[in-house]
């Protein structure tokens, strides 16, 4: 049995991580255990970091079980080098704790390394304290020089599209302390959304070269594609007809639905603006990937978001998730 925070660390996670190292193609030169994780970058690569963190209560639910805590909280995470078309190399974890809580441990060590091997990062270090539960991942990814998609390249005339489908895990929030037993097949779907969102690195790889910015929906959708509008100094329209909607959704809320996914956050789907001369080929990077991928409007000169309904009137997005 470990005990001390040191053979913790030896015993949960070094282990698990040492069999990625041990892979022929591994950047990690040297990992979990030295002063530095030493990283090999790609020649000609640049380095793209990231770092989020996770509070209980705040960005998971107490008494939230490990397995699922490790997988979201590395999903989340990864979203942000998928939005910058970043290819993971490596991520390190800060865990604070209240105790130690063998199980607990044993089953968030094995999820996050089971998700870290589906995702081909390899955890490189940490730091490991005590406290209330809470986590950061710091990830990095890399991008051949010049080529890492930003938020500051929407131009007038540019195409917004978004992946996936939004709104979901903000439904799911109302549904978090409802029993197993009591769940309509509509409602585990949106919790399934919530409790493992789907970091698009396959489409943010792609987008290099492609796309003009990219951002991950953390916050919500008018939230985060106004960081794009901002930093590029563009505006935008959209129409709420043509937000991608999940048929679970529409089904336990159609009346918050577009309120849902435009501020709602939590989705970790890319959304991204494409010079309108490239339609087709998002459209056969939609077939590829097998990936809903939506127009949801357009860029204009200006500043700010409109969001048409159907009807033509507007429709006012309450901002996004915000911390303080
Ligand atoms: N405490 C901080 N110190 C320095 N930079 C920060 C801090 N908090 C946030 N940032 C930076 O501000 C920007 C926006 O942060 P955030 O909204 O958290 O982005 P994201 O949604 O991609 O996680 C990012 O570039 C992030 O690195
Ligand atoms: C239990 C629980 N309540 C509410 C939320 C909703 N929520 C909390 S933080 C957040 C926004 C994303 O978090 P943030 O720290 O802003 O991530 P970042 O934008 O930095 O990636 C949302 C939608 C949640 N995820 N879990
Ligand atoms: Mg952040």
């Amino acid at each position: 049995m470990p005990t001390s925070e040191f053979q913790l660390i030896q015993h949960y996670f070094k282990a698990g991580a040492a069999a990625a190292l041990a892979q022929p193609n591994s950047p990690v030169r040297c990992g979990i255990g030295d002063d530095c994780a030493v990283l090999a970058l790609p020649v000609g690569d640049e380095l793209l970091v990231s770092v989020d963190t996770l509070v209980e209560s705040i960005h998971f639910p107490q008494n939230y079980p490990s397995d699922m805590l490790a997988r979201r909280a590395l999903a989340v995470c990864v979203s942000d080098l998928a939005a910058c078309g970043a290819t993971p190399l490596g991520f390190t974890l800060a865990l604070t704790m209240p105790n130690v809580d063998e199980p607990w441990l044993a089953s968030f060590a094995n999820a996050l390394i089971v998700a870290a091997g589906e995702y081909d990062i390899a955890l490189v270090g940490g730091d490991t304290t005590r406290g209330p539960l809470c986590l950061s991942l710091q990830v990095m990814g890399s991008a051949p020089a010049g080529a890492a998609i930003l938020r500051s390249g929407a131009r007038a005339g540019d195409i917004i599209y978004v992946s996936g489908q939004l709104g979901d895990a903000r439904a799911a929030l109302d549904y978090l302390n409802k029993a197993a037993h009591e769940l309509s097949a509509a409602e585990q779907a949106l919790l399934d959304r919530y409790h493992a969102p789907t970091p698009r690195l396959a489409l943010g790889q792609k987008l290099r070269g492609l796309a003009t910015a990219a951002v991950d929906v953390s916050d919500g959708l008018a939230a985060d594609l106004g960081h794009i509008l901002s930093v590029s100094g563009v505006a935008a329209v959209l129409h709420t007809d043509n937000l991608p909607l999940s048929p679970a959704l529409t089904e336990t809320c159609a009346e918050r639905a577009i309120e849902f996914a435009l501020s709602g956050g939590d989705d970790y789907e890319l959304c991204f603006t494409v010079p309108a001369e490239h339609r087709e080929v998002v459209a056969r990077l939609s077939a590829e990937l097998n990936l809903n991928i939506s127009e949801i409007g357009y860029i204009e000169a200006g500043e700010g978001l409109t969001c048409y309904r159907a009807d033509g009137g507007v429709f006012a997005p309450a901002a996004g998730y915000q911390h303080f």
